[in-house]
Formats: structure tokens, C-alpha cells, sequence
């Protein structure tokens, strides 16, 4: 097939949103070499109520919809033909008419440790402070050192590194994905391994956003999506809209291959302050993604209302 159309891709402007889109573009003309030119792909830079919010916690002012809302709109009202989104980010429901049906081979999904003295989370002295707006990221700090503090810490991943250096917390942490593709690797202290922390669902994935009714961008973009990367991601999100009762709630997932066929998802529910930590876990065939992770969302379901705890759910 050959495309004739300018499409536009929407995208937030900020440095890693950026290079995302770069990706997605760059993806793309290699996928369709002959039949699309650089000059028929536009980067649309949409800006979003998220971005204008620096200073409070993003939850209090209303989740992760904030940086996406503004997007979706454009999608509806083509605007834009189609958006790149941190999977990370993403509701787990859509607004009727758009769907997700293209996710680039994931990144690394783990979480990098960084701090200002070079000491690992381990040898954080007692009472130092770990800078993180991520309560999945605070929870399990928590969990796993009791005697450190937890202090939100928000902004870009190069403001957030500024703070780092200006002395404003010990240490943060900050998705190993975002820092390879900002060319940031330099920074880190430690990779924390997913038994160390759990990273969020869907972390270091990048998925694509278009109109359902839209065939020829869904034609444009098939050749680019990672069915391996897709089921990983559509098990996590499926264990996570199970429990979807409240954004409050530290919640981490994780999906991976084994044996070529089939996946083996992790995931935990934390308690804020990182005392009750609740995890569920279980292997299926890759065809069964979604089924695997609501079992495990229902698992952990079950075990906090078990233990007593609202979890918001
Ligand atoms: N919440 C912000 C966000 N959304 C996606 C990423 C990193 C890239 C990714 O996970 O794909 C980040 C920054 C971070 O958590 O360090």
C-alpha cells in the first residue's frame, strides 16, 4: 500500500514525549520505506493540563488523565490522525471511538535508582529522604526500608534531577526507559531489580492512539506493533483495571515471556506507608494474556479485602 496523506501525530512536548513521537516517526518510515515520505509525518505538539501543573501532587488535581485528555480531544475532533502515549500513563478505559492497537517492542521496564551521593537503596543512611510523586515507588521504599522518609518530588525527569543535585531530597528514582531515550543513563546509581521494585504496569512501553474507524491509519501503523510487547501490556493493564478502584492505591504489575509462549505476570498492592504488602502471581499462554492478569487482579482483590484493608477498592 502506498499513503498519499499527511498524517499528523499528536504528542505532549515535553523532552521524553518528544522522543517518543521521534521514535514512533522514525518506526514508521522504516516500516514503509517506499511508500511513505518524512515529509507526510507531522509532529503536533498538544499542550495539556498536566503540563501546566508543576508544583502539586498530580493525583490531587485529578490522575493521569490530565496529560492525555487534551490529546484524546484531538483525535475526536481529527486534529491529529494519530497520538504516542507512555503506556505508563493511560487509563485503563478509553473514550468510545479510540483504541490502542499498536505498542512499539518494549524498553527495559525497570527503575533506576539515583542518588546524589552515590549510595545504592541499600546503603541509604537511616532517615535519609527518597524524592517520589510514584506512591507505587514511595510503598515499596517504604516496604522494603521503613527507617527512610519519602518526600513527593515532581517535574520532568530533568527537573527532577536539578532538585537531586540542588540537595532537595537524597535520592529519587525515575523509569530506566525515560532515561535511555532522553540519553540520561549517565545519571543512575543502581538498576533496581523487579523483585526489588516492581515497576509500574505497563512502564517502558509506548502505544499508539488512533480513531477506531480509522483503517488506513490502523493499516499505517500494524507493521510497527510488537504482539509480544502488546500481550505483556494488555495482561498488566487487565490485572490493573480489576483493581482500578482508586488511583490512591500503589499498585505495581509485571508481564514477561517465558519459554517463547507464554507469560508469567507479577503484581503487588501496597499499603501507602509500605506496611502491608500484598502479592499474587501466575503464568498462562500468551493467547490468554487478558484472562491471566484478571485472575491475578481478583487474586489481590481478594487478598485485601481479606486483610481488612479498604485499598480503595
Ligand atoms: N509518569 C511519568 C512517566 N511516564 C512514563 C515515564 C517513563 C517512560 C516509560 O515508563 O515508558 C515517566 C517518567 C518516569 O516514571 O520516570
Amino acid at each position: 500500500m502506498t499513503f498519499v496523506k499527511k498524517y499528523r501525530i499528536g504528542t505532549r512536548g515535553s523532552p521524553l514525549a518528544l522522543a517518543q513521537a521521534e521514535e514512533t516517526r522514525t518506526r514508521l518510515l522504516e516500516a514503509h520505506k517506499d511508500a511513505l515520505d518524512p515529509a507526510q509525518l507531522e509532529i503536533v505538539i498538544i499542550k495539556t493540563t498536566g503540563d501546566q501543573i508543576q508544583d502539586r501532587a498530580l493525583r490531587e488535581v485529578g490522575g493521569k488523565g490530565l496529560f492525555v485528555k487534551e490529546i484524546e480531544e484531538a483525535l475526536l475532533s481529527n486534529k491529529i490522525d494519530f497520538a504516542v502515549h507512555s503506556m505508563k500513563d493511560m487509563e485503563t478505559r478509553l473514550p468510545s471511538g479510540l483504541v490502542i492497537d499498536c505498542i512499539l517492542p518494549r524498553e527495559d521496564a525497570r527503575d533506576a535508582f539515583i542518588s546524589a551521593t552515590g549510595k545504592s537503596l541499600a546503603e541509604l543512611p537511616a532517615g535519609a529522604l527518597v524524592g517520589t510523586s510514584s506512591l507505587r515507588r514511595q510503598a515499596q521504599v517504604l516496604n522494603r526500608r521503613p527507617d527512610l522518609r519519602v518526600g513527593i518530588f515532581r517535574g520532568s525527569v530533568q527537573t527532577r534531577l536539578r532538585k537531586l543535585a540542588e540537595g532537595q531530597a537524597a535520592a529519587t528514582m525515575l523509569a530506566l526507559a525515560g532515561l535511555k531515550r532522553l540519553g540520561n543513563e549517565g545519571v543512575i546509581t543502581e538498576l533496581l531489580n523487579v523483585e526489588d521494585m516492581l515497576p509500574a504496569v505497563a512502564q517502558g512501553a509506548i502505544g499508539i492512539e488512533r480513531r477506531e474507524a480509522d483503517e488506513e491509519v490502523a493499516t499505517l501503523l500494524a507493521p510497527i506493533n510488537d504482539s509480544v510487547s502488546q500481550s505483556r501490556i494488555s495482561c498488566e493493564r487487565a490485572m490493573l483495571e480489576v483493581l482500578d478502584g482508586s488511583c490512591h492505591t500503589p499498585i505495581a504489575g509485571y508481564a514477561e515471556l517465558v519459554d517463547g509462549n507464554s507469560l508469567n505476570l507479577q503484581a503487588s498492592l501496597l499499603a501507602e506507608d509500605g506496611s502491608i504488602r500484598l502479592d499474587a502471581g501466575g503464568r498462562g499462554d500468551i493467547a490468554d494474556a487478558v484472562k491471566l492478569g484478571q485472575d491475578i487482579g481478583h487474586n489481590l482483590k481478594n487478598q485485601a479485602r481479606g486483610a481488612n484493608m479498604s485499598f480503595g477498592l
